[in-house]
């Protein structure tokens, strides 16, 4: 099992670039396949959870070539051209392919099964398989329909009108595929406004959908045109280089082109809040996409408290946030963030964990946590529980601990952040 021990290090200063946006990279994949024509991806994540989305649609007849330049040009067939898998479609442990995946294979005019890693299998998919039944899906899965493997035979759909219970760009997004192939509309409102990249993305490809105050709607029926894509960094990984320039003193750090989608960047507005210099430079659009070059200094942080609608802009940037609260001067307060518990492990419980063993006093809730700052760290042994922002998030408290600290199962990094550790180890080198 891959480890790596980091402490206390110097200024980490200059300019890095963090790979593509896991999220737009998994929707290039998937709409390009439905569009009529070819779709040229630059910037493509080729971290495992895209890989798995890419694998899933090669194995239903959708040719991709990936350039040595790194482009990818995606052979699409139109709305009725995927063809019947042969074998099970395996999305590793990416929530994401398999979420989105049901909504779309539950209109096509084949069988299909999804499954994934142990992870996953114990990730609920209720969420998903609960509206697309009420649109007319034919999806089996084990514990009545809450998990992975699921067993999709497609159906004619019909729209459906849906409130959901919870913020979540993968139910909504699951629920947009499945609307363009039924019969009339499809309205998906929810509690707050989770990510929209599906939204963008389909208008680029020329479908209409419409948001509004609380949800988005889309007529069946619509076709995709390929179109060119270029994906924006990642902001979820940049969080971590955000975090570790803030916390280590004398730092300055330009992180080039990150996605700045309003709906993504509740960690720009939350560690600016707590006092984080952060400035967005030279903001610019890229297919549909905000992007900009972020410049964030070492800063003093003090504690705040955060709940509400910031959190679906923040979601996957807890575990991080949660190091920056550690170091901040007083207490920070994390509500309304119960979805933490059913990612890919339940980070409120990693995050403490990771918290305590470098004597951090944390206390949890069902919905956040309670996280009181202090000065330094001690080092230790913590686990990532195979979860790769819990990896990243314990390496960065690391940057700051007064001895060693040793995390336990690293290799899953390459989940969304392939290239993590060494360009966490070339600024560390360079540190003064
Ligand atoms: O749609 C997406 O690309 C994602 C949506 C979020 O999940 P939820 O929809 O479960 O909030 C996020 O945590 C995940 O990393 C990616
Ligand atoms: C939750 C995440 O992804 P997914 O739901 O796609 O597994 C994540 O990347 O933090």
């Amino acid at each position: 099992m891959q480890t790596e021990s980091i402490e206390k290090c110097g200024a980490l200063r200059g300019e890095i670039r963090v790979p593509g946006d896991k999220s737009i990279s998994h929707r290039s994949v998937m709409f390009g396949a439905l569009a009529q024509g070819q779709t040229r991806v630059r910037g493509f994540l080729r971290g495992e959870d895209n890989l798995s989305t890419l694998t899933a649609f090669r194995a239903m007849g959708i040719a991709v070539e990936e350039r040595p330049d790194g482009e990818l040009l995606i052979e699409g067939r139109g709305m009725q051209g995927l063809s019947e898998p042969a074998d099970v479609l395996d999305c590793g442990n990416s929530g994401t392919t398999i979420r989105l995946m049901s909504g779309l294979l539950a209109g096509q005019r084949f069988f299909s099964v999804l499954t994934g890693d142990r992870y996953l299998r114990r990730r609920p998919m209720g969420r998903v398989l609960q509206p697309l039944a009420q649109m007319g899906a034919q999806i089996w899965g084990r514990q009545q329909g809450q998990c992975a493997p699921l067993a999709i035979v497609g159906q004619p759909l019909k729209g459906l009108s849906y409130q959901s219970p919870v913020a979540s760009a993968q139910v909504k997004s699951a629920l947009l595929l499945a609307g363009l192939y039924a019969e009339g509309e499809t309205r998906v409102y929810e509690p707050h406004l989770s990510r929209d990249h599906s939204e963008r993305m389909l208008r680029h490809f020329g479908v209409t959908v419409d948001s509004f105050a609380g949800g988005v709607s889309i007529a069946g029926g619509q076709s995709l045109q390929a179109r060119d894509l270029e994906v924006p960094g990642d902001i979820s990984s940049a969080a971590f280089f955000l975090v570790a320039a803030l916390i280590v003193p004398g730092s300055e750090l330009l992180i080039r082109q990150v996605g700045v989608n309003p709906t993504r960047t509740g960690i720009l507005d939350i560690l600016r809040a707590m006092g984080g210099d952060i400035r967005c430079l030279d903001e610019r659009e890229l297919g549909g996409e905000p992007v900009a070059d972020l410049l964030v200094r070492s800063s003093t942080l003090k504690g705040i408290e955060i709940g509400g609608a910031l959190v679906p802009r923040a979601i996957d940037e807890f575990p991080v946030i949660s190091v920056a609260a550690a170091c901040a001067e007083g207490t920070t307060v994390v509500r309304d963030a119960r979805e933490l518990r059913v990612k890919e492990t339940d980070r409120i419980a990693a995050m403490a964990s990771v918290l305590q063993t470098l004597g951090v006093t944390v206390t949890t809730a069902d919905d956040g946590m309670t996280i009181c700052g202090q000065e330094t760290f001690q080092g230790g042994q913590v686990d990532s529980c195979g979860d790769h922002r819990i990896a990243m998030s314990a390496a960065i408290a690391g940057l700051c601990a007064g001895t060693a600290l040793t995390i336990r199962d690293t290799a899953c990094t390459e989940t969304s952040f392939p290239g993590f550790w060494p360009l966490l180890a070339g600024l560390r080198r360079q540190a003064v």
